[in-house]
């Protein structure tokens, strides 16, 4: 172990071994055992992941869409009847933006009664369970070891929300180091590698290494519709969404919206060297939030809401190891040469995540289907403003929830 700390150059992580319990060293040692080494030259040779040329790409309209509503409507609900598509739930995030420490789907988001982002999702995920006359959805939902015990003992406490528990399955997402500018891996303490889980875009090789798809009740399934936590109105197997790709042919689809203002946090969908492609909000040059298409509409309007439709032999051949790294500057909690503990003020460090939009590039093609936004996106990110909580309450209130 101490060759491959040399060999990296991250013998400083056993700067305080000797201090340690047995139990701490075990557990440090098997920290460093696990870690992909690997990533770390990412920081040195600067080799992320380049785009390739850029370009805009048009949508399936809403009025495109609408006379198909019913041919959509039928093929879905019957693909879904036939279990050929399973919910995969992203909540494995950390909701640092919101200041909530919890998972984000035990926020309460009710006012005259307690209503959970879980339930709400759970209650969406019901409707179309009805629509079915009964069908129960497979939901895997992705945790990550921060929030794994809150979040199964919340579902289990509050019994699933009426759910049928059979049908939910929680798995654990990887996490990855968190180093500073020179690519050193953080001490969060003496005994202990800073580290956080490794973005939304590993769950498919964390459902690929559960086990879940090799289930038997599992072998019917087809498409996975892979979505967010923390959008009130987000619509999970979508029984339009569902039947417009199927029809489509296409081996996946995104729903996106209009972007409400240029420099809306969302990603955005776009071509890449002629194929689908989404470009995360943080990595949007001037140039294409600037640029406008002839009629003098932005050229790159089209924001993704994080609700995505892959068939999953697609994914199996395609995804893998495939998926680019991101490297992004992050405020790391760590504690310096002397022991002393920091908590930074501005970013000291990066952080590695893969990214679910990057299967989009991966696969052929992608339908890109767009939504109302008043119907289908109220996400909470921030404590308040623009995608709050108060935001987020409104738009249910205008959707005539009871809350
Ligand atoms: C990378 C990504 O998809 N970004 C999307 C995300 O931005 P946003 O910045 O909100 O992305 P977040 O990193 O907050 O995470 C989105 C979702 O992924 C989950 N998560 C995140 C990190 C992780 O390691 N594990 C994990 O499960 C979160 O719990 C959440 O459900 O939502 C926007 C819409 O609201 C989209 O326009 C963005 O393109």
């Amino acid at each position: 172990m101490i060759q491959k700390l040399e060999d990296y150059g991250q013998q400083h992580l056993l700067r305080f071994y000797e201090e340690l319990g047995k139990e701490q060293k075990e557990k440090l040692l098997k920290q460093i055992e696990e870690i992909d080494f690997g990533i770390l030259s990412l920081v040195k040779s600067n080799s992320e992941h380049k785009k390739g040329k850029i370009e805009p790409i048009e949508a399936l309209k809403i009025d495109e869409i609408a006379p198909n509503r019913v041919k959509y409507y039928q093929t879905g609900l019957h693909t879904i009847q036939e279990g050929r598509v399973a919910c995969v739930l992203l909540a494995g995030g950390q909701g640092t933006r919101l200041g909530f420490d919890k998972p984000k789907g035990t926020l309460n988001v009710g006012i005259d009664r307690e209503l959970y982002l879980f339930e709400i999702l759970i209650e969406n995920l019901m409707e179309t369970v009805r629509a079915t006359g009964g069908t129960w959805i497979h939901l895997f939902v992705m945790t990550s070891d921060i929030n794994n015990d809150d979040t199964v003992s919340f579902f289990e406490e509050n019994e699933y929300f009426g759910y049928n528990r059979d049908y939910v399955t929680f798995f654990i997402q990887e996490m990855t180091p968190a180093v500073d500018f020179e690519g050193k891996i953080y001490l969060e303490e003496k005994g202990k590698i800073a580290v956080s889980p490794n973005g939304n875009g590993g769950w498919f090789t964390s459902l690929k290494k559960y086990g879940i798809l090799d289930r038997k009740e599992c072998s019917g399934i087809e498409w996975l519709n892979v979505f967010s936590v923390d959008n009130v109105l987000q619509k999970m197997a979508d029984p339009y969404f569902v039947g417009a790709t199927v029809e489509s042919g296409y081996p996946c689809g995104s729903k996106v919206i209009k972007k409400a203002y240029p420099d809306e946090k969302v990603g955005v969908m776009c071509k890449e060297n002629g194929k689908p492609s989404i470009v995360e909000y943080y990595e949007l040059t001037p140039e294409m939030i600037s640029e406008k298409d002839p009629s003098g509409n932005p050229a790159y309007n089209y924001g993704v809401i994080l609700n995505y439709l892959f068939r999953l032999k697609d994914l199996d051949d395609k995804v893998n190891k495939n998926l680019p790294v991101h490297i992004v500057e992050k405020k790391i909690p760590y504690i310096d040469e002397s022991g002393t503990q920091v908590r930074p003020d501005v970013p000291n460090g990066y952080k590695f995540e893969t990214l679910v939009l990057d299967m989009i590039n991966l696969m052929d093609d992608c339908l890109v289907y767009e939504v109302v936004r008043e119907e289908e996106f109220a996400p909470i990110k921030n404590k308040e403003g623009q995608d709050s909580l108060d935001t987020a309450r409104k738009m249910l209130i205008q959707n005539g929830k009871n809350i």
